[in-house]
């Protein structure tokens, strides 16, 4: 009877495992690995690859697809109908007390369509990605490198390199939105940090999201209660921000994202540009930007210290290539291609956006012969293309050369994805590919990184709720000889 309950809306099912009033599919999810709360990516995927590459999966009482492989991906991430976030009143309460607005995870439609035509103008505008934004990623990759080698004096050892790269991104994200930073011992920027952590670390927000009623009951209603209070608080902290901004605004010397949405407000041109879309505008460009970017940096010297003949290769490229007198631009990329090359693998091989925030279409539509209803929240698995066997030989394994070709050069495979696909792709890939390039290739020529204990390397399995890092590791540091 469950199932006759899905026919009807649900003709043409996509298969996915069997599910109970009230707990959906929670059962067989949670008996799916011991760590299922630990790693629900590594569930899901699994499950993927028992059920299909449209499954469908009932958590909760909620019904979700999860599409995995190329082609269910672009065929779905492709249609304009599919541009819309589902609304999720326990995600909004969480993320922006309750209301839909801002650019990214909460919200679709005309607001959405009107907030992202306007935030890629003004990143643009901005520099992100270009030779503007170039200089100050280098400004606080010096700052870094002053940092690491303070840290490092007498020990060699780096703590908790896992989150190393949170403050230098914390403040590329604001140097784009307000142009200020923060110095790395400042408390009130851990404590940003903290809050955005509290989030998007948290393992149990999703499944709050799609079961409702746990957020009533302990353990949850502590969690979910304190998501609410720290992004409240980190709201307050972008309002005081903004009252600043506003109070010292000067078109001739437009500072950030900020003043470039003052600009708009005052020319009174679109429908959406009131204070409160500013300020979750804001926490987007915080929310989806800045660990996403430095645990992929983390991500980086994981994999360079398990694999200490590729971090040589690096180095020697660089080397050859710039030499050691001074430092390492955009412009240098296409000449440093297995430098390149590493980075994508990385990107690939421990993506920090596995699963994509869900989409849904106002109506039925067919993903692969699989009709999905009107309303039904789809994720993307993106994880299933990075690390599917028919896209990339041997995906387990770290090898950059497969981003080479014959001549030396970078090739990137329609299957690399790591950004997501179609409308709704990120907004940050530029900024997030200089950033994360520069800190990247000018770290390798100064330092050299390697394990604390070959005996006990660092783990690859990806550790986070929302977006993934590596798990907790410590590296030894030398300057380089
Ligand atoms: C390595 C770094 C990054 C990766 C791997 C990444 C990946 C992604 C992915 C997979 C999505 C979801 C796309 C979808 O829902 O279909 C996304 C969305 C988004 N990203 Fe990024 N991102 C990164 C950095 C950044 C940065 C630096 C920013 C901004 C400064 C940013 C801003 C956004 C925004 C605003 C969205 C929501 C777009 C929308 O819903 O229309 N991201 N990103």
């Amino acid at each position: 009877t469950i199932w006759n309950n899905l026919k009807g809306p649900w003709e043409n099912v996509p298969p996915g495992p069997i599910f109970l009033p009230v707990l959906g599919s929670t059962l067989t999810f949670a008996m799916g690995s011991k760590d299922a709360v630990k790693f629900p990516l590594l569930v899901i995927d699994a499950m993927a690859k028992k059920y299909g590459e449209v499954m469908r999966l009932s958590m909760g009482s909620q019904h979700m697809v999860f599409l995995s492989g190329l082609k269910a991906i672009k065929e779905f991430a492709s249609k304009e109908e599919t541009t819309m976030r589902p609304y999720n009143e326990t995600l909004l309460e969480m993320y922006s007390d309750g209301e839909p607005l801002g650019m990214g995870i909460g919200i679709g439609g005309e607001r959405w369509k009107e907030q992202r035509r306007f935030s890629a103008r003004a990143l643009r505008d901005l520099g992100a990605g270009k030779k503007g934004m170039d200089a100050k990623i280098l400004q606080e990759v010096v700052h870094a490198i002053e940092d690491i080698k303070n840290r490092i004096s007498g020990t060699q050892r780096l703590t908790k390199m896992d989150q190393y790269f949170d403050l230098p991104d914390l403040n590329i994200i604001w140097g784009l939105v307000a142009g200020i930073r923060y110095e790395y011992d400042d408390p009130a920027a851990h404590q940003q940090f903290d809050y955005l952590r509290s989030f998007l670390q948290e393992s149990t927000a999703g499944p709050m999201t799609t079961t409702p009623w746990l957020k009533y009951i302990p353990p949850f209603k502590g969690i979910y209660w304190n998501i609410r209070q720290t992004m409240d608080a980190f709201r307050v902290l972008i309002k005081s921000v903004i009252q600043d901004q506003r109070k010292t605004f000067d078109s001739e010397h437009v500072r950030g994202y900020i003043d470039k949405f003052l600009i708009e407000q005052k020319a009174n041109r679109g429908k959406f540009f009131t204070d409160k879309d500013l300020i979750i505008n804001c926490q987007d460009l915080f929310i989806a930007g800045s660990e996403t970017a430095s645990k992929t940096l983390s991500n980086c010297f994981m994999w360079l210290v398990l694999n200490p003949d590729v971090q040589l290769k690096v180095q020697e490229e660089l080397d050859r290539v710039i030499g050691r007198e001074r430092h390492i631009t955009m412009d240098d990329k296409i000449n440093l291609p297995y430098t390149d090359a590493t980075m994508m693998e990385v990107r690939r091989i421990s993506t920090p956006f596995p699963i994509t925030p869900p989409r849904t279409a106002p109506m039925d539509i067919t993903i692969q012969g699989y009709k999905i209803p009107a309303g039904v929240p789809v994720q993307m698995n993106i994880y299933s293309v990075l690390r599917g066997e028919k896209y990339f030989d041997e995906p387990d394994k770290f090898k950059p050369e497969r981003f080479l070709n014959e001549q030396n050069k970078v090739v990137v495979p329609e299957a690399f994805i790591p950004f997501g696909y179609g409308k709704r792709r990120c907004l940050g890939e530029n900024l997030a590919t200089v950033s994360n390039f520069i800190f990247y290739a000018n770290l390798l020529q100064v330092f050299s990184f390697r394990m604390i204990d070959p005996k006990n390397p660092p783990s690859t399995l990806p550790c986070g709720g929302l977006t993934y890092g590596p798990q907790p590791f410590d590296v030894r540091v030398s300057v380089r000889e």
